[in-house]
């Protein structure tokens, strides 16, 4: 059990039986001030404060111990002042649990308009409407504490891939630079958390030195950037095999943006400990339900009569109380119900899935099953 305070380094109880085969992956919990986190985790993503198509109590019925932030959307709408005024991102969308906040570096180099990299921050304008906005180690972290979050990432910089070894070193540095503006703008408090972001792209050294760069300012988990951006999974695959191994044991490990079931059964077996993804969410909308006979897209004609649950024994409302035929339906016409249908059964799904590995692990059983 780790706990996202300043613990000391005794209070290393991962329970880690894994499969000798697996010997690195591990099972734990991890103690915050909105609740426990059991690992390995998956974090549905809720980037503009609600998880879509989801009522927050749903997608606590699948099993979701934790939910992601976007900070980028939500200091552009409704903006980090207002929701702080209105009680913080926990009340204003009702999710009692942890939330971890990314730090929003990532979603401006994707999302905005004209944007300027300096030493300082970033400088871009919104995708709404085009005014200015600046984000900073300091403002992020700032704006992560006016949500309240529970686990704060730090102001970092995605290294795109493919990159050169002098892009991606100068890029490395920065981000070790932004890191140490990061950790100290941060309000340490009992329960609350700042997670670190490696760099380094597909270059071990530079991996290592982003890595000793992080470990020196303490924070109280680590994330593995720069993965999940087109490198393919044998490549993010070869960084795993020894990234994870550089951070601290006892600390929580998070690869950012991961994945499909494959990605994140891999990951687990290189010592991954949590996992954001979009998939589950944003391909439910799209009519894609992963299910263990493989993913059934819901709108091809062969399911129009199709009298039967996406998967008989799986709990979600979707399958227990309708067929693929009205799923199938409900996506066509694109009705409301279809995406919350699909999106609850996919989040379920990746439950499920996260559950499983945490029972393999603690038995000691192997857990290379297709999910
Ligand atoms: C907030 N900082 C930050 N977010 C990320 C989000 C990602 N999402 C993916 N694939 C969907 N890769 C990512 C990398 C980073 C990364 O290196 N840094
Ligand atoms: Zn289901």
């Amino acid at each position: 059990e780790v706990s996202i305070t300043k613990f000391p380094a005794d209070e290393r109880k991962i329970i880690a039986k894994a499969h000798d085969k697996y010997k690195k992956a591990r099972a734990g919990i991890i103690n915050t001030r909105h609740g426990q986190i059991h690992t390995p985790a998956f974090m549905p993503v809720g980037t503009k404060g609600t998880v879509k198509a989801m009522l927050p109590e749903s997608v606590q019925t699948t099993g979701a111990d934790i939910i992601l932030g976007n900070t980028y959307h939500l200091m552009l709408q409704p903006g980090a002042k207002r929701v702080f005024k209105l009680g913080g991102l926990h009340k204003f969308m009702n999710w009692s649990k942890p939330l971890l906040t990314d730090s929003g570096g990532f979603q401006v180099m994707s999302l905005s308009k004209l944007r300027k990299i300096t030493e300082e921050g970033v400088i871009f304008n919104s995708h709404i409407d085009g005014s200015k906005f600046m984000l900073s180690p300091e403002s992020s972290t700032e704006i992560q504490y006016l949500l309240g979050s529970t686990i704060t990432m730090a102001f970092d910089e995605c290294t795109p891939y493919p990159s050169t070894y002098e892009q991606a070193k100068s890029s490395m540095e920065l981000t070790s630079r932004w890191a140490k503006r990061s950790r100290k703008a941060f309000y340490s408090r009992d329960g609350y958390g700042q997670f670190g972001i490696i760099q380094g792209s597909i270059y071990n050294d530079l991996r290592l030195k982003s890595a000793l760069d992080l470990i020196e300012l303490d924070f109280e988990g680590y994330a593995i950037g720069g993965l999940a951006v087109g490198e393919g999974q044998e490549l993010m695959f070869k960084v795993l095999d020894y990234a994870p191994d550089l951070l601290p044991i006892n600390k929580p490990r998070y690869l950012m943006g991961v994945g499909k079931p494959a990605d994140i059964i891999g990951a687990v077996q290189r010592g991954i400990d949590m996992f954001d993804c979009v998939i589950p969410t944003r391909s439910g909308r799209n009519g894609q339900a992963f299910t263990k006979y493989g993913v059934v897209n819901i709108r091809n004609s062969k399911y129009k009569e199709d009298n039967t649950p996406l998967e008989e024994d799986c709990l979600c409302p979707a399958c227990k109380n309708y067929t693929k035929a009205y799923l199938h339906y409900l996506v066509k016409v694109k009705e409301i119900l279809g995406a919350m249908l699909m999106t609850w059964h996919n989040l379920m799904y990746f439950q499920k899935l996260m559950l499983r590995i945490r029972e393999y692990i603690a038995q000691g059983k192997d857990f290379d099953f297709i999910s």
